[in-house]
Parts: C-alpha cells; sequence; structure tokens
C-alpha cells in the first residue's frame, strides 16, 4: 500500500511561486489527472513527487516516509519518453529493470529471467507483445510512449507519475496511451498522478482532478463534481467552450485500453508465469 501525501507545499524559483501550500491526499490505487493552465505548475508538482526538485517548504510523504530522493517504487513517465531508437521495444521495457541490475548485467542483457518475463508482460499490458523486437526507431509515437509506460511498468512501482504523456500525440493515439495507463494501473492496483492539457481526455478517464491555477489547488474532487464551473475556476480568463465533451462521450469506466487494444489492433496473447 503507498498513500501519498503532499503536505503543505510550496516551491519557489527565486521570485516565481510555482506551488503555494499545496495539499492533498492520494490513497493506493488512485488515478487522478492534474490540470491547470502552462505556468500552473503542473510539472513542478509531479518533479517534487519524484524527489526531482526540492519543495523551498512542505513535504512529501509517501507512506509517512518523507520523499527526500527518487525511490525505486515511484516511477515517471515523460513526454519525450526517453526511449532508445537503436534498441527493441522489448530491450528499451527491459531497462526498466536498471534498478535491479548493474549496467554491465544490463548490458549484456543478463538480467534474472523474471525480470525478462516482467518485460513481456510489460509489453503485452500495453499491446505491444506481437512487436517486441520491433527497433523502437520504426515505431508511431504513441506506439513509444508504450514502450516507455511498458519501462515505468517493469520498474515495479506502486505510483506512476506521467508529466503529459500525450503532449506530443495526435488524438487517436492520446487516447490509446492514456487507455493504456488507465488499464495498466487499475490491474496493477497502482495509483497514478497525470498531467494533461486537455479537458476532454482528463474526463474521458480520470477518476479524480486536482486543478491548479497560479501554483495555488484551486480544485479536488471526483467525476460527479468536475464541471463546467470548474473548468472556468481551473482555466480562468481562457475561452473554455467546447473542451466540456457531453458525458456519453466519456467511457472511463468502460476499459480505454480494451478500446484502445482493439483499436490498435494490439497483442491479445498472454504471458504467463
Ligand atoms: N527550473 C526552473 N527555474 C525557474 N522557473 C521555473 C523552473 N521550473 C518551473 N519554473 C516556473 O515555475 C512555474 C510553473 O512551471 P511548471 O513547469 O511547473 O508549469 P506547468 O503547469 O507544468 O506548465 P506547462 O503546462 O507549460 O508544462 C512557471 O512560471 C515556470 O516558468
Amino acid at each position: 500500500m503507498s498513500r501519498i501525501t503532499v503536505d503543505g507545499l510550496t516551491k519557489r524559483f527565486g521570485e516565481t511561486v510555482a506551488l503555494d501550500d499545496v495539499s492533498f491526499e492520494i490513497p493506493q490505487g488512485e488515478f487522478v489527472i492534474v490540470l491547470g493552465v502552462s505556468g500552473s505548475g503542473k510539472s513542478t508538482l509531479l518533479r517534487c513527487m519524484n524527489a526531482l526538485e526540492t519543495p523551498t517548504e512542505g513535504e512529501i510523504r509517501i507512506d509517512e516516509t518523507p520523499v527526500t530522493s527518487p525511490r525505486d517504487d515511484v516511477a515517471m513517465i515523460f513526454q519525450q519518453h526517453n526511449i532508445i531508437g537503436q534498441m527493441s521495444a522489448y530491450s528499451n521495457a527491459l531497462t526498466g529493470s536498471l534498478n535491479r541490475n548493474t549496467f554491465i548485467d544490463s548490458l549484456f542483457q543478463r538480467q534474472d529471467e523474471s525480470d525478462k518475463l516482467q518485460a513481456l508482460e510489460a509489453l503485452d499490458t500495453v499491446g505491444l507483445l506481437d512487436q517486441a523486437q520491433q527497433s523502437a526507431q520504426r515505431m508511431s509515437g504513441g506506439q513509444q510512449q508504450r514502450v516507455g509506460i511498458a519501462r515505468a511498468l517493469v520498474q515495479d512501482p506502486t505510483i506512476l507519475l506521467a508529466d503529459e504523456p500525450v503532449a506530443s500525440l495526435d488524438p487517436g493515439s492520446s487516447q490509446q496511451v492514456m487507455g493504456y495507463l488507465r488499464t495498466a494501473a487499475r490491474d496493477r492496483d497502482l495509483s497514478a498522478v497525470i498531467s494533461l492539457h486537455q479537458v476532454n481526455l482528463a474526463r474521458k478517464f480520470g477518476e479524480r482532478f486536482i486543478g491548479l491555477r497560479d501554483g495555488q489547488k484551486v480544485f479536488d474532487g471526483y467525476r460527479d463534481e468536475f464541471d463546467m464551473d470548474v473548468i472556468d475556476e481551473i482555466y480562468g480568463d481562457i475561452d473554455t467552450e467546447g473542451m466540456f465533451a457531453p458525458d456519453e462521450e466519456t467511457d472511463a469506466d468502460a476499459g480505454g485500453a480494451d478500446a484502445a487494444t482493439a483499436a490498435s489492433g494490439g497483442s491479445s496473447s498472454g504471458v504467463t508465469r
């Protein structure tokens, strides 16, 4: 079990207050989307949660232990997915086990069988098992991001952080990636905190929503409270018309990755231990 506590978190960069006394708790297994305009503090929040930034005031705790350095049980997925193009999807996924192996072991793929199996399982989770040997550079941006998710899963985390994981993807690929993220988190009972710019995508896949504005938390609630007034509160003067899809277009509980798998023609074969 991993409960995340963000307690009075303030982060300043010189005169800039990126985060201003932000507090919330996330119980194990919640799928949380962080929203806000550019510069509202989303990345800084995620980076503090993974100790890539040090809070100016306040702290982040995981199960009451303050986060002071990057932890193996917290995996981060980045916008630019940091995939090694010359390596296969499988080899990229396997690098998620680096925390359990020496660099030399990894270089010669001398990881444990269990790590190798985990890499295949993770590729199966993101619908890419049948493309395990495909060179990553020959994959689409969406597929590369799914390899990035697989690599994060091989790290064997209890918490997944993703900073705008679909920012550079087209709408269809964005939905697929979000679907796989949601299913991976649900199937493995991971807590997930994901920053997004697309409100409709957030509504489609999110369970809980945290809104930041000028570094302050202006909303924290679940689907039934996440309405147009909240969107206005988070986005202020920006024209928010069109950000809000009708309810029937959202299907967060319908198993986004199942749909995504079908749409992508992804693998249906399972990996068994
Ligand atoms: N390393 C840094 N040095 C100085 N200022 C920074 C640094 N990182 C972030 N900031 C500032 O902190 C504020 C919040 O930035 P942050 O990147 O967290 O926002 P964001 O909501 O993630 O934006 P975007 O959606 O564009 O990624 C901004 O004013 C930004 O310029």
